[in-house]
Parts: C-alpha cells; structure tokens; sequence
C-alpha cells in the first residue's frame, strides 16, 4: 500500500499560488479542498468557485471536505467545478445520507464522509460499504494549526480492522496535525491519505519544494513503507 500526500489548500500561500502548484501537481496525489459555511464551522475558507479557477491549472484529483450544515445544497455546484472525491459530514446527512452518496456516485465523483472527533465510526455503519473514503478529523473541524486528538488513534485502528475484516474498499485518511509528530503513530494504527497543512507542510518552508522535501524526509525517516 502507497501512502497518500494531500495538501490542504487552506493552508497555501495564496499570493504565490502558481509556484506552489507546480510542486503541488508533480508531488502530491490528490488537494484537500476545504469547504466551510460559517455555521456547522465557525469559519469560511475555500469555495466551488475557487475550485473552478484552479481545476484547468490542475493535475491531480480534487478530494472536497465539505463542513456545512447543508450538504445537499453544495453538492451539484461542487460536482460541476470538477471534484473527485467529496466527503461531506456525517453529523449534517442523517436525513439524506443514501440519496447524496448516490447522487454523488451517479456523477462519476467518489464518495467519502468526514468523522467529527467526537463521532463514533458506528454512526455510518449503515452506508460504510459505499464509501470510497473515509476521513477522520484528528482536530475539531474548522481551523488549521490545532492540537492533534490522540484518541483518534483507536478510531483509525477500528477503521483499519473493519476493512479488512469486511473486504471494504475505502481510502483511510487524516485530517489534522498530520505533520513529523504525529506520522509514525497515524501510520502504524492505519492512515493512508495524510492531508498534510501548515504543520505538515506549508510551514516547514517559505519554498513549496523544499518544504516538501523537509516533509518526505522527516515521514521516510519514521515511517517504514507499509509492505502490504
Ligand atoms: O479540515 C480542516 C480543518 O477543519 C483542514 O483540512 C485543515 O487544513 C487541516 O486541519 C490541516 O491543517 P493542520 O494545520 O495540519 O492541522
Ligand atoms: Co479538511
């Protein structure tokens, strides 16, 4: 299994974004895409349309993490500006949770559901088997440069033994504090998709590149490649 590199473009240097993502579209696997309504989140970062300005500099897929109250409301908008994976919250599709993953499938998209720390994964036993993704928050959501909970380990641990007890086919990713303090303990319980922002990477160096290469050593250096 590959480790994943995503990197949230909350987190980006926006006054330098056409060197950033020339590193972005030769190093990394996919961009997190964080979308925030101001009300599921006290905050509001990334739009559908700061997706359709990027997506035709673009090279890699775009993974959307949509925390808002209404999902269903921006699912269309964000198929359209060119997403690939699109993880709203479980917490805020109770309602309509079969009918926007299918909605979300039928366009082609990946489907993929965000956990809140405080969200046991048996809340979407339900659908797991759909899902192409799941994300789990290592911080509350809302905010880049928060704490690492280290009581996600055993979340990402009992995702890790569900897949493969189950045969499920989705992707295991981090969201939150992935950076040199947290990889060896977020790989060894199972993460896969490290969405890595300012700790992780855009932090590490004013040049994307070298914060890149700063990142890959610190992660070789304490991660051994999952030989499976
Ligand atoms: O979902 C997020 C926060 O709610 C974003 O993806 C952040 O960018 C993510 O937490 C990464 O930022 P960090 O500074 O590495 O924690
Ligand atoms: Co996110």
């Amino acid at each position: 299994m590959k480790y994943q590199f995503s990197p949230s473009l909350m987190c980006m240097n926006l006054m330098d974004i056409r060197n950033q993502l020339d590193v972005i579209n030769d190093r990394s696997d996919m961009v997190h895409i964080d979308i925030m309504d101001g009300h599921f989140v006290k905050n509001i970062t990334l739009s559908p349309f700061f997706m359709e300005q990027l997506r035709d500099s673009l090279k890699v897929p775009m993974d959307v993490h949509l925390m808002v109250e209404k999902p269903a409301d921006f699912i269309q908008a964000i198929i359209d500006a060119g997403a690939t994976y699109i993880s709203p919250h479980a917490e805020t599709i109770n309602s309509d949770a079969f009918r926007i993953i299918n909605q979300i499938k039928q366009a082609g998209c990946k489907a993929g559901i965000a956990l809140n720390p405080a969200t046991p994964l048996s809340y979407i036993k339900h659908y797991i088997h759909l899902l192409d993704k799941i994300t789990i928050m290592t911080v509350d959501p809302g905010y880049a440069g928060q704490k690492f909970i280290t009581e996600m380990l055993d979340k990402i641990r009992e995702a890790k033994a569900l897949k493969e007890e189950h045969g499920y086919t989705y992707l295991i990713e981090i969201d939150g504090s992935c950076n040199k303090n947290t990889f060896a303990q977020l790989a060894e319980a199972g993460a896969e998709v490290f969405i890595v922002g300012t700790s992780g990477l855009f932090n590490l160096d004013n040049d994307l590149n070298r914060a890149w290469d700063k990142m890959m050593d610190d992660f070789n250096r304490l991660v051994k490649e999952d030989a499976s």
